[in-house]
């Protein structure tokens, strides 16, 4: 894997531009600006685009001259509030979900709690995601654009608000909207799990163009310390197979024509079970010049959605993008190992790796929502000088909630997860008959496929004094299992990084946990939690073996609880700092390393007011 301290000519490698007759297949209008009626050609770059903020942007370099006038003091020396900011760098994350506004696993947690400490460290960071709901403190900058989406013309909106020191930015199109109205984490890809939306390729491409013009067109006045567009100095970060057209988009339709020439891209890879595999013909819905074809070129031997040659999204993003970030090292080298925990895309990332252009970094988790001494969703408030009395208390307030036999002595172990085959609740299922006999109960809590949601509904029937699944996506539930429980069990078969087992720790809830990615990066056997072995990653079977080594960690996990040992694994898990603020300084390293003017790094600022909830109207 690639140190931290990765020297800039890594980026030189990957730095090329691929030229083609792109022209024709781009046209990107910026009307109703509300800023200026008018409407000017910018001849510049031969692009169409009709938008004052570019005629800005061509006049004025932006952010550098006026941002480093205004860090250097008279002296040259840093004139800002120490502590809060002193760099200016720029940063635009993309994704699907962004925790709390919308969110159907870690992925949202990511991009709800990564930003916040990137900014506290002095940067200017966007993150951009679709709205797929009409948030309530999000309003609409009405500037809007066009973009072209396979062969149709399609118009987005920008909508905004300013939170914890972020720029949050929602792409405004039907294709979101309308597809997921109300509060739903779960129709964000698709109608039910496991279907994915048939225009879901049109979707994200539009998502990808819109957010590559939101750095140019939103002139954003949220801070004291920053103000105009973000400008062309920026380093995006995609997350994930959905956002795997912006180095394509950016390298095809920008760089050719002068924009963006310092912009760079890092692609973070939260899971690589989900590439975004589809017929090789429709490369022609995604307005790329032929030279990319070979990049998303693939051939894989699974028959779903489509049989054959394909088109990987996923190869394609992790080929044309600069620097490849996974979510634990141990996840990064699991993905370099072979095909099995590659997903095929092994070879691809070995390449990039001997380039030394592949890091792990373990993710961190957010201590405000996660916050025992202050959660809202739990009647007890604790540290770690209480958390003995209170997680007895909270224990028996959870087992009322679900309906068990309400008994502080009876340890319960918790689960919490997306049901699919990835964490494992087939396997925890089938190991149930093997431990329920012992003084234990247990609380598993998720949504996702409909066998496995039947699976966890059915435990109450099997288990009436024992065990209570709940197929739901609740977050209240969530906080209360986490603090309620004395083990939270991740039976994963994979495991990019994990954030159930942070969280646990956090509370004071001790994790037992498959080795695998993250949970062997996160977890210390003995010392923060249990460690269950690696299981098969063959998701078509339960492996019995690793039915036996659940229920072989629980019963020895069982024998520590109420001891001082068991005291003592409590006070170490909770002793960590499990914060954003680490894992963002090792971001902040790589992101530092690709040389984008105005790189330098930032102070060691907490938050910027992290308890504020800004609202701001823009442009
Ligand atoms: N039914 C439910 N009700 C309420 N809350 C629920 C819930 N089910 C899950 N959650 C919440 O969703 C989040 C799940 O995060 P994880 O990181 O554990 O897994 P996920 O596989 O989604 O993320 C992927 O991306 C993240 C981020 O990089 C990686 O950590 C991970 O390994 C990778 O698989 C947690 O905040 C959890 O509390
Ligand atoms: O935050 C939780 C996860 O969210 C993302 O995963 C989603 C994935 O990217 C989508 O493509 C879709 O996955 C479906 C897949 O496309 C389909 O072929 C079938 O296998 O079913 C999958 C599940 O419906 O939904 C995923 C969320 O459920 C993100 O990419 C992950 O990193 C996050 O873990």
């Amino acid at each position: 894997m690639a140190t931290l301290t990765a020297s800039s000519n890594l980026v030189s490698r990957n730095s090329h531009v691929h030229h083609g007759p792109t022209t024709a297949s781009y046209e990107s209008k910026a009307v109703a600006m509300g800023l200026r009626s008018l409407k000017q050609t910018n001849t510049h770059s031969g692009l169409r685009i009709f938008n004052p903020v570019d005629e800005l942007l061509n006049r004025t370099p932006i952010k550098t001259n006026a941002m480093q006038a205004m860090r250097k003091g008279p002296q040259g020396k840093n004139a800002w509030p120490k502590g809060i900011i002193t760099c200016g760098m720029t940063f635009i994350i993309i994704g699907t979900e962004v925790a709390p506004w919308c969110k159907t696993g870690g992925l949202g947690d990511v991009l709800g709690g990564l930003p916040p400490a990137l900014a506290g460290f002095g940067h200017r960071v966007m993150t951009i995601v679709p709205r797929y709901d009409q948030y309530k403190d999000a309003w609409d900058t009405g500037v809007v654009i066009e973009v072209k989406v396979g062969d149709r013309t399609e118009k987005v909106r920008f909508f905004h608000c300013y939170k914890r020191g972020v720029d949050r930015v929602f792409v405004d199109h039907p294709w979101f909207l309308e597809k997921v109205w109300g509060k739903t984490g779960q129709k964000l890809y698709g109608p039910t799990t496991g279907d994915d939306y048939e225009d879901n390729q049109l979707r994200f491409s539009l998502f990808c163009q819109a957010a590559l013009e939101a750095p140019r067109v939103l002139s954003l006045n949220s801070s004291k310390y920053f103000s105009g567009p973000y400008g062309e100095d920026v380093i995006f970060v995609a997350n994930d197979w959905h956002t795997a057209l912006i180095p394509c988009y950016l390298k095809s339709m920008y760089q050719p024509r002068g924009i963006y020439m310092n912009a760079r891209v890092v692609f973070c890879i939260h899971n690589i079970a989900y590439q975004g595999r589809f017929a090789f013909a429709d490369f022609s819905l995604l307005n790329l010049p032929d030279q990319f074809k070979s990049s998303f070129d693939f051939i894989d031997g699974h028959v779903k959605p489509v049989v054959g040659r394909k088109i990987n999204w996923l190869k394609a993003g992790l080929i044309e993008s600069w620097f490849v970030i996974t979510v634990s090292p141990n996840y990064a080298k699991e993905l370099v190992s072979g095909p099995d925990k590659g997903v095929e895309l092994d070879n691809i990332l070995r390449k990039i790796d001997d380039d030394g252009r592949l890091v792990g970094i373990v993710n961190g988790m957010d201590v405000q929502e996660w916050n025992p001494t202050t959660d809202k969703y739990i009647a007890v408030k604790y540290d770690v000088s209480t958390v003995l009395e209170a997680k007895a208390l909270l224990k028996e307030a959870l087992q009322a909630e679900v309906g068990l036999p309400v008994d502080r002595n009876i340890p319960l172990i918790g689960f919490i997860g997306r049901l699919e085959e990835q964490k494992g609740s087939d396997i925890l299922a089938e190991a149930i008959p093997q431990f329920i006999k012992e003084n234990v109960q247990l609380v598993a809590l998720g949504t996702g496929k409909k066998q496995m949601e039947k699976q966890l509904q059915e435990l109450e029937i099997s288990y009436p004094d024992k065990a209570r699944g709940v197929a739901k996506f609740n977050v209240p539930l969530a906080h209360m299992i986490i603090a309620g429980a004395d083990f939270i069990l991740v039976p994963s078969r994979f495991e990019p990084c994990g954030l159930i087992q942070l969280q646990a720790m956090r509370y004071g809830s001790v994790p037992i946990v498959a080795s695998t990615g993250g949970l062997v990066d996160t977890v210390k056997e003995g010392f923060t939690g249990f460690q269950m072995g690696a299981f098969s990653v063959e998701c078509d079977a339960v492996d019995p073996a690793d039915v036996d080594a659940i229920a072989k960690t629980v019963k020895r996990a069982l024998a520590v609880y109420g001891t001082p040992a068991f005291t003592e694994i409590i006070k170490n898990c909770m002793a960590q700092d499990l914060s954003w603020k680490g894992p963002a300084k090792k971001w902040e390293e790589v992101l530092l390393s690709l040389g984008v003017p105005g790189s330098e790094p930032g102070s060691d600022g907490e938050e910027i007011a992290p308890q504020a909830k800004e609202n701001v109207a823009t442009p």
